[in-house]
C-alpha cells in the first residue's frame, strides 16, 4: 500500500466529489422524488409511476434543468464533503497502520471507511436535508416555499434552530457509516485483486472506473433502506414524526410495508455506477497529479 497522505486524500477527494455531483445529481433528483411521492388516496393514481415516467414528467413539467434541482447545494456541500471523506478514510488507515506501508486486512479498510462515515455526517446531515426539501418541491404544485438553498438554511433555522438543519443526524450515520465501510472496503479490495502482477494500487482508467462504479453499487446496496428513512423523515413536516428515524420505520411498516424500504431503487442504482466510476477516476487523476506537482506533501 503506498505511503498515506490525508492532505492529498483530502484534495483529490474534493475534485472527486465534483465530478460524482456532475455525473450523478439527474438522477438523484428522480430518487428523492419517487421515494417521497405522496401515497395515493382509494381510487387515485401515483404521481410518478416509475425512474423513466418521473424522468419525463420532470423533463415536460419543468424543462430539463428540473432533473438539475438543487444542484448547487450538493456542489458546494458534496465537494468538501467527499474532502472529508476521504480525509476520514486516509486517517481511519494511517492510524491502523503500525509502519506507513503495511498493508490493511479487510476488516482495517471496512473500519477506516466507517469512520469516514462519521467525519462526513456533520457536513452530509444539512446538505441532504437542504437538497431534499429542494429536490420534492416541485414547480406549478402549491407554492414554492423556499427559494433557494439559502432560503432553506434561513428558514429552518428561523422555525427550529440549528436543530432543524440537523434534522436526520441518526438516520444519516445509520445509513453512512456501515455504507461508507463497504464503499472503501469495495473500491480497494477490487483495486488490490485487479492491479497488474508486481504493481499493487496501480489501476488503469479503465479498471478504476470499474472498481469506483462497483464501490458506489455496493455502498447503496447497503444504504437505500436507511436512505429511505432519512428522505422522509427530512421532508416531512414538523412534529409528523415524534421519535424520529423510529417513528417513520413503524408508518411505512404500517401503511406501506417492507417494500417501501426500496423505494427509489431504480434510479439510485442507475446512478451508483456512473457517479462512483467519476468520483474515483477523478480521486486517482488528481492523486496523480497531487504526487507529480508535490511528491512530498
Ligand atoms: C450516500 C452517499 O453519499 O454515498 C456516497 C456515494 C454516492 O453515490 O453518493 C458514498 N459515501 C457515503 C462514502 C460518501
Amino acid at each position: 500500500m503506498p505511503n498515506v497522505s490525508p492532505i492529498k486524500d483530502f484534495l483529490a477527494g474534493g475534485f472527486g466529489g465534483m465530478c460524482l455531483v456532475a455525473a450523478g445529481h439527474p438522477l438523484d433528483t428522480i430518487k428523492v422524488r419517487l421515494q417521497t411521492q405522496p401515497t395515493p388516496g382509494p381510487g387515485e393514481k401515483l404521481m410518478y409511476r416509475g425512474t423513466l415516467d418521473c424522468a419525463l414528467k420532470t423533463i415536460k413539467n419543468e424543462g430539463f434543468l428540473g432533473l438539475y434541482k438543487g444542484m448547487a447545494a450538493p456542489l458546494v456541500g458534496v465537494t468538501p464533503m467527499f474532502a472529508i471523506c476521504f480525509l476520514g478514510f486516509g486517517v481511519g488507515k494511517k492510524i491502523q497502520q503500525k509502519t506507513p506501508d503495511e498493508e490493511l486486512t479487510a476488516l482495517q479498510l471496512f473500519n477506516a471507511g466507517c469512520l469516514s462515515g462519521v467525519f462526513t455526517t456533520a457536513i452530509m446531515t444539512p446538505g441532504e436535508r437542504i437538497k431534499c426539501l429542494l429536490q420534492v418541491q416541485q414547480a406549478g404544485s402549491g407554492p414554492q416555499v423556499y427559494k433557494g438553498p439559502t432560503d432553506v438554511v434561513k428558514k429552518l433555522y428561523k422555525e427550529g434552530g440549528i436543530r432543524s438543519i440537523y434534522k436526520g443526524t441518526c438516520a444519516t450515520l445509520l445509513r453512512d457509516v456501515p455504507a461508507s465501510g463497504t464503499y472503501f472496503l469495495t473500491y480497494e479490495w477490487l483495486k488490490r485483486t485487479m492491479a497488474p502482477e508486481g504493481k499493487a494500487g496501480e489501476l488503469s482508467p479503465l479498471r478504476t472506473i470499474f472498481a469506483g462504479g462497483m464501490a458506489g453499487v455496493f455502498n447503496w446496496i447497503v444504504a437505500i433502506g436507511p436512505d429511505v428513512l432519512k428522505s422522509r423523515l427530512q421532508t416531512a413536516p414538523e412534529g409528523k414524526y415524534p421519535n424520529g428515524i423510529r417513528s417513520v420505520f413503524v408508518d411505512i411498516m404500517r401503511t406501506e410495508g417492507p417494500k417501501a424500504l426500496f423505494k427509489g431503487v431504480t434510479p439510485v442504482m442507475i446512478r451508483a455506477f456512473p457517479a462512483n466510476a467519476a468520483c474515483f477516476l477523478g480521486y486517482e487523476i488528481a492523486i496523480k497529479f497531487l504526487n507529480y506537482i508535490a511528491p512530498n506533501l
